[in-house]
């Protein structure tokens, strides 16, 4: 699906936000943790497992009121090929209930590889006569600073089966501006640079609302930043990380938004799954927590910003 399906998705929710599946098996209520490891043990296998009903339950909980999800690749591959099982399962499990599906794998590599990536991810691996869809995500992200060739291979597989990418620009982390900020060029960036770059790798892949298939990320703890992307990138959809957690405010995120509240998505991954941990309730109110943090995420969003 493309910027298309989750421009519409945002619009039909009202609701400008992602979650993020970033599951640590200390991040899952005791209840759904002690059932996986009284059923398979305390082994990589109960974890995944006790990851993938979590999952459920916030997806559950969670469905008709936020447009998307983002599992991120590492809290699954930290388990082994128990947790990928899982993430492909939590990747089936959601499009079953409607989200778009953000596949968060930050790859980057020579084009045959990227081949090899973008067919896993978004496309299709042929066996024999067969094609075999595998995780079919809606969209990935992506670490493009290897540059075109490193993200083209992923936009050819998007214009086939309609689907979209995300490319790190101004990444949240504190550290982002040790290369991203570096001048280059005449008084330009370094993720200046990188923002021209994703908008002409993008040209001409434009949706019924203007963005390309080639999406961009820029962090919500970097509001200055944000501001100078959004205005540099017309043609771009933002995937916004950053909020909650990690310090980004919906004063900050509001920068990201172009007129009629598009054009950007943004994420919080611990501020809603581990929002249980708050209420003193032991986990047994994972599911309403969740919820709630949700709403007001929303909410404080959309104080903002109106979505039509
Ligand atoms: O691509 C991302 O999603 C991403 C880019 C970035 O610049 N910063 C960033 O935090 N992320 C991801 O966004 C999520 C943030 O999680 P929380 O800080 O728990 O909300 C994690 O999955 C990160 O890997």
């Amino acid at each position: 699906m493309s910027f298309d399906a989750l421009q519409e998705k945002i619009i039909a929710c009202k609701n400008p936000t992602v979650v993020g599946l970033d599951p640590k098996p200390e991040y899952v209520p005791p209840h759904i943790r002690k059932a996986c490891y009284e059923q398979y043990g305390e082994t990589l296998e109960g974890a995944a497992e006790a990851l993938y009903r979590f999952n459920c339950g916030l997806m559950d909980a969670l469905c008709e009121l936020v447009p998307a999800v983002k599992p991120q690749s590492a809290y699954y591959e930290r388990l082994g090929w128990r947790g990928m099982e899982a993430l492909e399962r939590t990747i089936r499990y959601a499009k079953e209930k409607g989200f778009f599906v953000i596949a968060d794998i930050k790859r980057g590599d020579i084009g045959s590889t990227a081949e090899a990536y973008a067919d896993g991810w978004l496309g299709t691996t042929r066996v024999g006569e067969q094609d075999l869809s595998v995780f079919d995500a809606d969209c990935v992200t992506l670490n493009g600073y290897m540059g075109g060739d490193s993200v083209n291979p992923f936009l050819k597989v998007c214009k086939q089966t309609d689907k979209c990418t995300f490319s790190l620009v101004k990444t949240s982390n504190p550290g982002s501006g040790e290369l991203q900020n570096v001048t280059a060029g005449a008084g330009d960036t370094v993720y200046g640079l990188m923002a021209d770059l994703i908008e002409k790798w993008g040209a001409g892949t434009e949706g019924k609302y203007g963005y390309t298939m080639a999406g961009a990320v820029a962090g919500a703890t970097h509001p200055d930043e944000l501001k100078q992307i959004r205005a540099r990138m017309p043609h771009t959809f933002l995937l916004v990380p950053g909020y909650g957690a990690q310090g980004g405010t919906a004063e900050d995120v509001q920068y990201a938004f172009q007129a009629k509240g598009r054009g950007a998505i943004v994420n919080s991954s611990r501020g809603i799954i581990c929002a249980w941990q708050k209420t003193g309730k032991d986990g047994a109110d994972y599911q309403e927590a969740a919820r709630n943090a949700a709403i007001a995420m929303r909410d404080d969003i959309c104080r903002f910003i109106t979505i039509e």
